[in-house]
């Protein structure tokens, strides 16, 4: 019998999902029916979760109610933060982040309680958490204290108080603000679907979030934002881009923050989070960075037609925003709980195995020698 493989899974329509719509034909992606862009022009990442995980935009009292839960869980506990700053100094910050979601697990007495609620409650519980985790893990490794959170400040404000110590202006904020939008939800992207496929084991929300951090990791997928700040460092100057794409085009390595399994054309997010990146260059006089970002992007889609994904000015944004560069997929995570969860509750309230078929391509069955020989 020969199969038609499906490498990749790529074309396959694996499910349906009220979450977002993403469109190849007009490079468009909607979340719960409202156009990104909008929705980064308008609302902040707090109604963007609200929207996410129920359906609706909040109004300002579900707002308000749903700002203090998030505000009231910020906390982690004594032996989660211990637990980091024992972890190896040079481990990958997406390792702290997935071993702090493994144990947020393993002490959860209600992880594996099936319920929309419980589980509702397992996902804010996360959101709330991971920017704690994340500004603990850069502070230990640049060997500095941790800062507690601080209850009167929004969830982007918080953060950067959590990472620098201090708010920075209202511009640099926002534009974080932005780029968690636009970082919150794609569909089936790889790790969604690792998710949804731990899910469809009926294993627990935790488990299916840790193995969903794992496969965001990768530079074929969230780990490219890091790796495009390491590729641009690389490159160090504009007039140098042009020699090193045709020289890393030789050796044919992927140019990381560019290609896109389901845009072809170019990403729905680069337009809105590009002016993100150039709003930073501004507060910050980084002209040369911009310089080499506008040439290697001449130059490259000059070359191969291929366009960049949101990756590509998220990561120099968030290095003009003063994080290291191994922190920007541990962001990417601090967004993307709420698309991961999202598509977590959809799999558990309408579930089905997800277990393919492979074609075998191994020895002919033989007989097992007696000896070793
Ligand atoms: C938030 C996100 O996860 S967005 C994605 C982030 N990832 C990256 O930026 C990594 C770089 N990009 C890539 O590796 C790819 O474009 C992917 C993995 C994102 C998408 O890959 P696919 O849909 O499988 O496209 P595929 O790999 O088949 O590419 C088609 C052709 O374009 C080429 N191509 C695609 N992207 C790139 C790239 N970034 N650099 C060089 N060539 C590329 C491929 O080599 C292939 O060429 P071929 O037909 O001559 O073999
Ligand atoms: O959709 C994808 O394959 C990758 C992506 O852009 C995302 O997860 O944001």
């Amino acid at each position: 019998m020969t199969e038609e493989i499906k490498k990749g899974l790529a074309g396959v329509v694996v499910d349906t999902t009220a979450v977002s719509k993403v469109v190849q034909e007009t490079n468009s992606l909607t979340y719960r029916g409202y156009p990104v862009q909008e929705l980064a022009a308008k609302r902040s990442f707090e109604d963007v979760a609200y929207l996410i995980w129920n359906g609706e935009l909040p109004t300002e009292a579900q707002l308000a109610e749903f700002q203090e839960r998030e505000r009231s869980q910020r906390e982690i506990d004594d032996k989660l933060v211990d637990l980091i700053l024992g972890l190896p100094k040079d481990c990958h910050p997406m390792h702290v982040v997935q071993t702090a979601v493994a144990y947020l697990g393993a002490v959860d007495p209600e992880a594996d309680t099936e319920g929309a609620e419980a589980n509702l409650a397992k996902a804010e519980r996360l959101y709330a958490q991971l920017p704690t985790i994340v500004a603990i893990d850069h502070r230990r490794r640049h060997g500095l204290d941790p800062v507690a959170p601080t209850k009167d400040l929004g969830y982007a404000a918080n953060f950067f108080k959590m990472v620098f110590d201090e708010v920075p202006a209202e511009e640099v904020v926002r534009c974080f603000d932005v780029s968690m939008i636009l970082y919150a939800e794609h569909s089936f992207n790889a790790s969604t679907f690792t998710g949804r496929v731990i899910t469809s084991t009926t294993s627990d929300l935790y488990s299916a979030v840790a193995g969903a951090v794992g496969a965001l990791k990768g530079p074929l997928h969230g780990g490219a934002n890091e790796a495009v700040m390491a590729m641009l460092e690389e490159v160090g100057t504009a007039d140098r881009a042009s020699a090193w794409i045709d020289e890393a085009l030789a050796k044919k390595a992927k140019i990381m923050g560019f290609g896109h399994r389901v845009y072809k054309n170019g990403d729905s997010r680069v337009p809105t989070m590009r002016k993100a990146f150039e709003d930073m260059v501004a507060v910050k006089g980084a002209n040369d960075l911009l310089d080499l970002y506008n040439t290697f992007e001449e130059e490259f889609v000059g070359r191969k037609g291929i366009y960049p994904n949101l990756d590509y000015p998220s990561g120099p944004a968030y290095h003009l925003m003063g994080f290291d560069t191994e922190q920007f997929t541990p962001i990417f995570v601090m967004a993307r709980i709420t698309g991961w969860t999202a598509h977590i509750f959809e799999q558990q309230a309408n579930n089905a195995l997800i277990r393919p078929l492979s074609a075998y391509d191994g020895e002919d069955q033989r007989e097992v020698p007696d000896n070793r020989g």
